[in-house]
């Protein structure tokens, strides 16, 4: 069985993740899933609130996630299923915030012989607090939080940064890149992070 492409997008939120991944999905010329860690987080709230909603209140759920009791374990799903959507051929961008290495380190060592594209989306500071503020449905500050964690120990196979280039041409510059390049980024951090 052929693996699925998998468009790997890692930035702070406010970046343009979801914008490009968007974007992508319009211009790609295979069917892509979006495949967003915000949804992945809700999607297990909801599946709590399904399985417990009779003893279970949503704010009660809200406490659970905001207070991150089961953070790592979503999270560690979010990447399997990544992995186990390309095993079984399907094409997925994925929209990650990778502020802990030990998830980086688990997309490594469950993606690093697929074929991942590895993208770093950039974005300065001021900009991202700007579009933060501009947007109003992020706490303010979380760009800010996120942002010298992010990239920290990230090698990328391509780079883009949505203040210098429109979501149109960042885009069409991922499709580019994919579509004449192989991937190679994970392969290189698996050996240089001595996974
Ligand atoms: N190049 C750009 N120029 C101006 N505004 C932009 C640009 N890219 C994104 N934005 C705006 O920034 C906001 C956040 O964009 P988007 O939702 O794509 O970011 P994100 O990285 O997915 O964020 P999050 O992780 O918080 O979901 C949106 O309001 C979007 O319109």
């Amino acid at each position: 069985m052929n693996t699925g492409t998998v468009i790997f997008l890692n930035g702070t939120s406010s970046a343009g993740k979801t914008s490009i991944s968007n974007e992508l999905m319009q211009i790609l010329n295979e069917d892509f899933i979006y495949l967003s860690v915000d949804n992945a987080i809700a999607g297990v709230n909801d599946m709590l609130m399904n399985m417990f909603g009779k003893q279970i209140t949503r704010d009660e759920i809200r406490t659970i996630e905001h207070e991150e009791m089961i953070e790592n374990p979503v999270i560690s799903l979010f990447h399997h299923y990544i992995m186990a959507f390309s095993r079984i051929g399907k094409n997925v961008i994925v929209d990650h915030v990778l502020i802990d290495r030990s998830w980086l380190e688990e997309c490594i060592k469950l993606l690093h012989n697929t074929q991942t594209f590895y993208i770093g989306v950039h974005c300065p500071l001021e900009e991202l607090e700007r579009r933060e503020r501009e947007r109003g449905d992020r706490p303010i500050g979380l760009a800010k939080a996120q942002f010298e964690m992010v990239h920290k120990h990230s090698k990328y196979d391509f780079e883009v940064n949505t203040s210098d280039n429109s979501i149109t041409e960042c885009a069409n510059m991922i499709k580019d890149f994919i579509i004449t390049n192989q991937p190679n980024a994970l392969k290189e951090l698996k050996v240089k992070m001595n996974l």
